[in-house]
């Protein structure tokens, strides 16, 4: 069984602007800029092959594996790309300040829904100009299969559904993986794949920029998993 690389993009614009971003096609922080060099690095040094990369369609996840292989001197290797890969959907609340959401709505429902399992933030409407389904990056999907507002459970539907589609089967072929992916995303597969409970995924936190390495048995049970530094 090959390696699975989990990398979060590197801080974005609006990570630094502390506000919610979901889908919003937000590009790096210059101080993301680094992070993404910096696990580029990481990999070179640790002397790591990767032969496929998955990102979002997301810019932040898709510049940040762009800078990684390129720091790393691989950029030759084939990347795909998926919307099932993407940040949770965050509703209305993108666009949004997370310190006056939070402000304005309270912390317990603030945390039930940032932090929860199954309580989605409020969708937005359909005519909302931030429905995806007006992006023209998304215009060959079903309207049906774009979300308006997910919970981690409903990120995690697509997440794992889109691992065991795409990834599990390069990794079946002893492929060495990177998945460039969001905070919530990755949370999803951390959970599906450490076997946490929905409960305890609440106090899972992806540090932007580190390289989080798996390894399997042959029944694509983690055997371990550790953080590159
Ligand atoms: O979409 C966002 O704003 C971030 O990528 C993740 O946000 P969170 O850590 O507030 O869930």
């Amino acid at each position: 069984m090959g390696k699975l690389i989990l990398v979060r993009h590197g801080k974005s614009l609006w990570n630094v602007k502390n506000v919610f971003t979901g889908w919003t096609d937000i590009d790096l922080a210059a101080e993301g800029i680094e992070e993404a060099k910096n696990a580029g690095e990481l990999i070179k040094s640790n002397l790591i092959n990767i032969d496929i990369c998955f990102s979002s369609y997301l810019k932040r996840a898709i510049r940040t594996a762009w800078i990684l292989l390129d720091t790393a001197e691989m950029m030759h290797v084939d990347c795909r790309y998926s919307w099932k890969l993407n940040e949770r959907h965050y509703g209305d609340w993108q666009g949004k300040n997370k310190d006056e959401v939070l402000k304005a709505v309270g912390e317990e429902y603030f945390l039930s829904i940032r932090r929860g399992y199954d309580t989605a933030p409020p969708s937005l409407s359909t005519n909302d100009e931030r429905n995806p389904k007006f992006d023209p990056n998304y215009k060959a999907l079903d309207v049906s299969d774009l979300p308006l507002g997910e919970s981690l459970k409903d990120t995690s539907k697509r997440v794992v559904n889109y691992f065991f589609e795409a990834i599990a089967p390069e990794l079946a072929k002893d492929r060495t993986v990177l998945i460039s992916a969001h905070g919530n995303s990755l949370r999803a597969l951390i959970e599906y794949l450490e076997h946490i409970s929905s409960e305890e995924i609440a106090k899972v936190e992806v540090a932007t920029g580190v390289p989080h390495m798996y390894e399997f048995d042959g029944k694509l049970n983690v055997t371990s998993h550790y953080q590159l530094k």
